[in-house]
C-alpha cells in the first residue's frame, strides 16, 4: 500500500515513521510519502490561499498547486483503483468500516485542506479521475486536515495483513464485528487486587463460559450507557 499526503506541513508525517506503521514501514507493506503543496507553486511567496470569491472571512486553498500536484503525482489517466481522501468537517462520518474499505486500497492520497478549504474544483476534478472521499474525524472543527489524516491512516493501517503482530487483537475490538458492533467490555491484568479495586471474580474463575457471558453483558450495558444509537434491537 502507498500513501500519499498533499500538506502545507509535511513534517506533521514524521510521526508515521514511529513504532507500529513504523515497522509497517520498514517491511515494506506501507510506502510512505509526504509533499509539501507548495512544491507545486511558482511566486516568490509561494502562495497557496486566496481570498473567498463572493466575500467573506478567511482564506481558500487554491486550485492550482493541487492540480499539478495530482499531475506529477498521479497523472492525468483516471484510475478508480485510486483512493483520494479528504478529511473536512462537511464530510460523511468516517468509521471503522471506512477504514475497512479502504485497507484494502493499493493507493490512497490525503489532501489535506486549511483555512477555509481547498477551491471545490479541486474536488470536482479528482472526482471525474479517481475515488474521493470527503471524510470527517467528528463533529469538531480542526484547523487542518493534517491530525485528521494521521488517525484515520492509523485506523486504515493497523488493518492492513501482517501490519499487527497479533491480528486476533483485531477481533474483539469496538466497533469490530465479532463484538457485534457494541463497546468494547472493560479489561484487567494482574495484580487481582489494585489500591482497593478487585479484578471482578468471574474473570479469576477459570470458567470461559461464565467470562464470555460478562463480557457480553458489560458490552451491552455500556453500549446501552454510552452509544444507544449503536444498538440495533432496541
Ligand atoms: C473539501 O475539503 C476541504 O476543503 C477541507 O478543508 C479543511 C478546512 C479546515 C480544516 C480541515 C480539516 O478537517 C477538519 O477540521 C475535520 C475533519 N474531520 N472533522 C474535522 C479541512
Amino acid at each position: 500500500m502507498r500513501l500519499d499526503y498533499l500538506t502545507i506541513f509535511p513534517e506533521f508525517f514524521d510521526v508515521l515513521g514511529i513504532s507500529l506503521l513504523g515497522k509497517a514501514v520498514d517491511n515494506g507493506i506501507v510506502d510512505i510519502h509526504a509533499h509539501d503543496l507548495r512544491t507545486w507553486t511558482h511566486d516568490r511567496h509561494r502562495t497557496v490561499d486566496d481570498t473567498p470569491c463572493g466575500g467573506g472571512a478567511g482564506m481558500v486553498m487554491k486550485p492550482d498547486p493541487w492540480g499539478e500536484a495530482f499531475d506529477d503525482l498521479l497523472g492525468a489517466d483516471p484510475d478508480p483503483s485510486v483512493h483520494v481522501v479528504i478529511p473536512t468537517p462537511s464530510g460523511t462520518p468516517f468509521r471503522q468500516d471506512d477504514a475497512a474499505q479502504l485497507s484494502h486500497a493499493d493507493r490512497i492520497v490525503f489532501c489535506c485542506g486549511r483555512y477555509e478549504g481547498i477551491d471545490h474544483r479541486v474536488i470536482d476534478y479528482a472526482s471525474e479521475h479517481w475515488s474521493v472521499h470527503e471524510l470527517s474525524l467528528g463533529d469538531y472543527v480542526l484547523n487542518g486536515g493534517e491530525v485528521a489524516a494521521l488517525a484515520m491512516t492509523e485506523a486504515i493501517v493497523r488493518l492492513v495483513p501482517g501490519v499487527l503482530g497479533n491480528p486476533e487483537s483485531l477481533s474483539e475490538e469496538s466497533y469490530s464485528q465479532d463484538q457485534e458492533g457494541l463497546l468494547e467490555y472493560p479489561v484487567y491484568t494482574r495484580p487481582a487486587s489494585w489500591r482497593g479495586w478487585d479484578v471482578p471474580e468471574v474473570l479469576m474463575s477459570g470458567h470461559h463460559g461464565h467470562i464470555a457471558q460478562w463480557r457480553r453483558e458489560q458490552s451491552r450495558e455500556l453500549t446501552r450507557r454510552r452509544r444507544p444509537d449503536l444498538l440495533t434491537d432496541e
